[in-house]
């Protein structure tokens, strides 16, 4: 255990959260680190830290040991799901859903399982950066400029497009169920009380309302309809969304739930003028209170404002998760570090954890070249050991070469790139198309400023 002085505690970047003090000789305060266990969800999902919080789950951190790819693991208490009305349904029907769905604007669920001791369901899903409400509630004017606003729509419209292809209804589209992945991609998420229509309906109906009130549709808030169109529902959130992208507001508001269901049945949308002509066109046109007057997803997609081309503003006037906080990193840092480090019993000192520069891999064989003995450097470096053991048994199958993405950039959203592990421009990928699958290994690491080269030999299988 690391012990330090008060003093010493000036210069240590680790949160004073994650520390436990206690007095030792009446003069000094003795900070002592809180060791971190290294917590497996199966033997697979290494656990880090939480990035978020539902009303009866927690969202981890999670390194796949196998792809050694970043993941999130949504851990959803049976406890808690028992206390709400059809709890463990919702769950269990969200994940039957998402087991059905592969589109690039759905999020991807990988794993999905319980353990009965401790009470608790996992979802293994696509890791994220946070949802677009929390970017939006970040932001200083809470809404995007309308470059912005149209790149994530016309995604969300790609996204309920094929969902509705599937027989699926959302019921609950809101920015808060819109994620963002490292790479800027928004996935569609939180299917808990979707809708799968029965293969043999011939129509899409609905009959149960479900989902934040703000963003229902006249007719499914008034309860005077025993059914409903769930695919125009759906476009009337996707609409009710727009408006708040594009001017931070909702269209219809009120001080309680009475207020706001009123408000949806008998206000007029205002939209302000100061949006172009075609935006205010297209969403008076999502937002018409009768479903057969509203747009469809075809229609939005040939609508002027979806089509007609926005030059990209500065890069400053676009949100991204961490720019509202200059000390964040755009790409949230792994936070499986320390639980790594516990794995491997690995102590600190001369922290050569510093000298690591990169890590990248894929698969088999290392050779290590030049003077660097290879244990020594395993023992140095308990990450690139655990990388380089985990894919000495991984076969080289097309989904986790797919897992490992397509280009430096898509390596950097992977997210190896933890305080201690940043990525190196030279990450070199050869070869991603469905020809070869061969994606070129490599470890590239820095030790005492001269950066240095596991080499690969990238067999294809
Ligand atoms: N795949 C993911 N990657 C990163 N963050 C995620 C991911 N899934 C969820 N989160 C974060 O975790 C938070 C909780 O998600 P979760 O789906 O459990 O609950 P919720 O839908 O937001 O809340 P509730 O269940 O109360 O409706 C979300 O707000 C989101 O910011």
């Amino acid at each position: 255990m690391a012990h330090c002085t008060n003093e010493d505690m000036l210069d240590d970047p680790e949160p004073l959260s994650s520390i436990f003090p206690y007095i030792d000789s009446h003069t000094h305060i003795i900070y002592e680190k809180k060791h971190k266990y290294a917590d497996f969800i199966g033997d697979r999902y290494l656990k880090g830290s939480l990035i978020g919080e539902g009303s009866y789950s927690k969202v981890k951190d999670t390194l796949d040991a196998q792809s050694l790819t970043r993941k999130a693991a949504k851990i959803v208490s049976r406890k808690k799901i028992r206390k709400i009305p059809n709890g463990e349904i919702n769950v269990r029907r969200e994940v039957m859903i998402l087991k059905k769905l592969s589109h690039t604007n759905v999020i991807k669920l990988f794993h999905s399982f319980q353990d009965l001791i401790k009470d608790k369901l996992y979802l293994i899903l696509e890791y994220c950066l946070g949802d677009l409400q929390t970017l939006l509630d970040n932001s200083i004017m809470k809404c995007f400029c309308l470059w912005q606003a149209k790149y994530y729509f016309v995604q969300l419209i790609d996204g309920l497009e094929y969902i509705h292809s599937r027989g699926i209804v959302h019921k609950d589209i809101k920015p808060g169920n819109m994620l963002i992945s490292a790479d800027d991609i928004l996935k569609l998420t939180d299917f808990g009380v979707a809708e799968e229509l029965s293969p043999f309906q011939n129509n899409d109906e609905c009959k149960f309302a479900q989902g934040a009130p703000a963003f229902q549709s006249p007719e499914e808030v008034t309860g005077l309809h025993d059914s409903w169109s769930g695919f125009k529902a759906d476009i009337w959130s996707a609409g009710v969304s727009l408006y708040n992208f594009t001017t931070g507001q909702y269209p219809f508001e009120g001080d309680c739930l009475y207020q706001i269901i009123s408000s949806i049945q008998n206000d007029i949308v205002v939209v302000p003028n100061i949006l172009p002509c075609s935006l205010i066109d297209l969403l008076a046109n999502m937002l018409q209170k009768i479903p057969d007057n509203r747009l469809s997803i075809y229609s939005i997609k040939s609508h002027s404002w979806v089509l007609e081309i926005i030059s990209p503003p500065p890069e400053d006037q676009i949100l991204r998760f961490g720019c509202y906080n200059k000390a964040a990193n755009s790409h949230r840092g792994l936070t499986v570090t320390p639980y790594l480090e516990s794995l491997h019993n690995y102590t600190d000192g001369n922290d050569k954890r510093q000298d690591l520069f990169c890590l990248q891999g894929y698969n088999r064989n290392f050779e290590i070249e030049n003077d660097f003995d290879q244990n020594s450097h395993r023992s140095c470096f308990p990450y690139v050991n655990t990388l380089i053991n985990t894919h000495s048994v991984v076969g080289g199958s097309e989904q986790q070469i797919s897992n490992f993405g397509e280009s430096a950039d898509h390596l950097e959203s992977l997210n190896l790139d933890l305080d201690h592990l940043r990525l190196a421009n030279s990450v070199e990928v050869i070869d991603n198309t469905a020809k070869g699958h061969g994606v070129k290994d490599s470890v590239l690491y820095q030790r005492n400023s001269k950066t240095k080269h596991i080499s690969q030999s990238c067999k294809q299988q």
